[in-house]
């Protein structure tokens, strides 16, 4: 049985004809069930590529000093990329590293060869600048779609990499049935990494997107008045349990983007037990976006390799 928004606001299971109505808990988006079966796409792709070119794809990772969520992405993205025979440099440098110095490395990375993707870890430490970095990536090996030309590209509705993290959310609307076309999505937050690229992509025309789009943020009045009439809610504020169960319409689906970490435990920005009493559907943390945002990460190194060789 699928699930799906209803119109009145129910959590409505069963043929919607005879508007069936039954009383369940919310449907789950397992992220992490997800990010399995696409890595296994993925690693028989990587296996076609390289059996073909002799070039395993690469990702250089930079890490300046230490973030909580970064550790997190550094930990399990390594393991990732291991896993479906993508090759990975974790390049760690230490918070009083100057932008100077960060410039130089993405310079030799631009500059190498044997690396096909780039991906500088956010946030960067106060003395340097992100837009200045951001802007030395080569556009052609920017995994994380952050570069002007890039973005520019997304907007336009011709993308060349899609970002990780926003993709990932597509994919779980796709994976689980949620209808996007014409449906109200409210994204709350409006990062440059997740709310505005998603904003961007969920209002274009193609797949998991035609939605009608509503961005909220710090500023935005009378949130729960907006964040009610959403048939996708998506959390990215990076608020720890931000989001309670009287701001969600029933049977709504709630995105949870958050990584947070609140008295030793990951939290979402979404109050999960709360809110999963009246959401059609829900996407857990830890097990949601975040091993969605690896998978889209190793689907980006493998097209930038791709893209490399067909460049050079
Ligand atoms: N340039 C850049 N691009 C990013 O995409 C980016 C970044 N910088 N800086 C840090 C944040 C954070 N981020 C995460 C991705 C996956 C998990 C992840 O795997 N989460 C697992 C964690 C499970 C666990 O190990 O506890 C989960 O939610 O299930 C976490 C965090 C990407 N980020
Ligand atoms: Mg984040």
């Amino acid at each position: 049985m699928k699930w799906r928004t209803g119109e009145a606001g129910l959590r409505r299971f069963g043929n919607p004809a005879t508007r069936t109505i039954f009383d369940v808990p919310a449907h789950i988006i397992d992220g992490k069930a997800l990010a399995e079966k696409l890595r296994g796409e993925i690693a028989s792709d990587v296996s076609t590529f390289t059996n073909e070119s002799g070039v395993t794809p690469h990702l250089a990772a930079v890490l300046v000093g230490e973030d909580p969520a970064s550790a997190v992405y550094v930990r399990n993205k390594e393991r990732a990329c291991a896993n479906v025979g993508i090759g990975s440099t974790l390049h760690r440098l230490p918070a009083e590293t100057t932008q100077a110095e960060l410039l130089e490395l993405i310079g030799q990375l631009n500059a190498n060869d044997s690396v096909h993707g780039i991906l500088v870890q956010l946030p960067l430490p106060a003395q340097i600048e992100e837009k200045a970095v951001l802007d030395a990536v080569s556009a052609l090996k920017d995994v994380d779609a952050f570069h002007p030309e890039n973005v520019g590209l997304i907007v336009q509705g011709r993308p060349r990499f899609l970002p990780c993290t926003p993709c990932g959310v597509q994919q779980m609307l796709i994976h689980h049935g949620v209808q996007t076309a014409g449906a109200h999505a409210v994204v709350i937050g409006r990062s440059e990494i997740v709310g505005k690229p998603l904003v961007n992509m969920l209002m274009q025309k193609g797949e998991a997107a035609n939605a009608t789009v509503t961005v909220c943020h710090s500023r935005t009045r009378d949130l729960n008045d907006i964040t009610r009439q959403a048939d996708i809610l998506i959390a990215a504020i990076g608020l720890p349990l931000f989001v309670k169960a009287d701001m969600v319409k029933p049977g709504a689906a709630v995105i949870d983007v958050g990584i947070n970490r609140l008295e030793g435990k990951l939290v979402g920005d979404v109050d999960f037990d709360q809110v999963c009493e009246v959401a059609g559907a829900i996407s857990p943390v830890p097990g949601g976006v975040g091993p969605m945002t690896i998978t889209m990460l190793l689907r980006n190194t493998l097209t930038a390799a791709t893209l490399l060789r067909k460049t050079s």
